[in-house]
């Protein structure tokens, strides 16, 4: 198979994706997800390293900044979809309630469960479904008016639900820094933030996060995914990957998304 620029494909990185091109934002293509990072983050995926520690920075500030432009409720963190909370939430909780039915007796009721809210924004997930399952949810969100609102949201909680569990501990914190604390929790929820990583960051957050789980803990991903290749939004900075990118990542710990 021949490239755009004329090099011939080697079997491994068409095994990685590497050939599907994607477009950001602005329309521009980038023909390969090593070039992608590179130019958007300064990391070189193949040798694990950052050339360019500023523009890997200035990722982070923008995609920060981003969401400290955007109004700390429901419908702001939901890009102004907030009318995909209830179907999300329902979604998510049938989802729950059937990977507990499957698990052993050691993952029972009586056990003292613990999640933590990754990305968590104005504590939506937490509010409506992880407080219902656990008896502790941490929250980790970066951006402080969200966190703010989170404290506020989970003090109130809704009318007429029946709150089962609280929420603790509250970080602000991105997730490429967040350190969770050793064999805390039973499920590590990942909803609609991981996609702000840069792809070493994802890999060694996930690494790092391995170690917050209990022995039968368990992460939960929910992200959005391209029908191929991959989106980069410049205003944001995140990126929107096709699955199997972000599979192989997960899975092999060592790749891409
Ligand atoms: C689309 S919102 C989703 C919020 C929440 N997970 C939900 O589903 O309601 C994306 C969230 O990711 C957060 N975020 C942005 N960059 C992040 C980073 N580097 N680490 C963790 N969270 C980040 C944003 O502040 C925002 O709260």
């Amino acid at each position: 198979m021949e490239s755009k620029s004329g090099s011939s494909r080697t079997t491994s990185q068409i095994r990685r994706g590497e050939y599907i091109g994607g477009l950001d934002s602005d329309g521009n293509h980038c023909s390969t997800r090593l070039q992608l990072w590179a130019k958007e983050t300064g990391e070189d995926i193949s040798s694990k390293t950052c050339f360019d520690p500023a523009k890997k920075r200035e990722w982070y500030d923008k995609g920060v900044a981003y969401w400290e432009r955007v109004e700390a409720s429901v419908n702001g963190v939901l890009g102004g979809y907030g009318h995909v909370n209830e179907r999300d939430i329902t979604a998510s909780d049938r989802f729950l309630l059937d990977v507990f039915n499957g698990m052993s007796a050691d993952f029972s009721k009586s056990k003292h469960l613990v999640a933590l809210d990754c990305g968590a924004g104005v504590g939506r997930v937490t509010r409506d479904l992880l407080i219902r399952h656990f008896h502790e949810v941490d929250l980790v969100e970066p951006v402080p008016h969200f966190l703010d609102t989170a404290k506020t949201n989970l003090v109130t909680p809704s009318p007429g639900l029946s709150v089962f569990g609280r929420a603790t501990n509250f970080y602000c914190k991105p997730l490429q820094v967040f350190n969770p604390e050793e064999k805390r929790y039973d499920v590590i929820w990942v909803q609609w933030c991981i996609g702000h990583l840069t792809n070493q960051d994802f890999v060694d957050f996930f690494k790092r996060a391995k170690a917050g789980l209990k022995a039968n803990g368990f992460f939960v991903v929910k992200k959005n995914t391209a029908k191929q290749g991959f989106i980069v939004d410049k205003d944001d900075s995140s990126i929107t990957s096709y699955k199997g990118g972000f599979q192989r990542s997960f899975f092999q710990s060592e790749c891409m998304h």
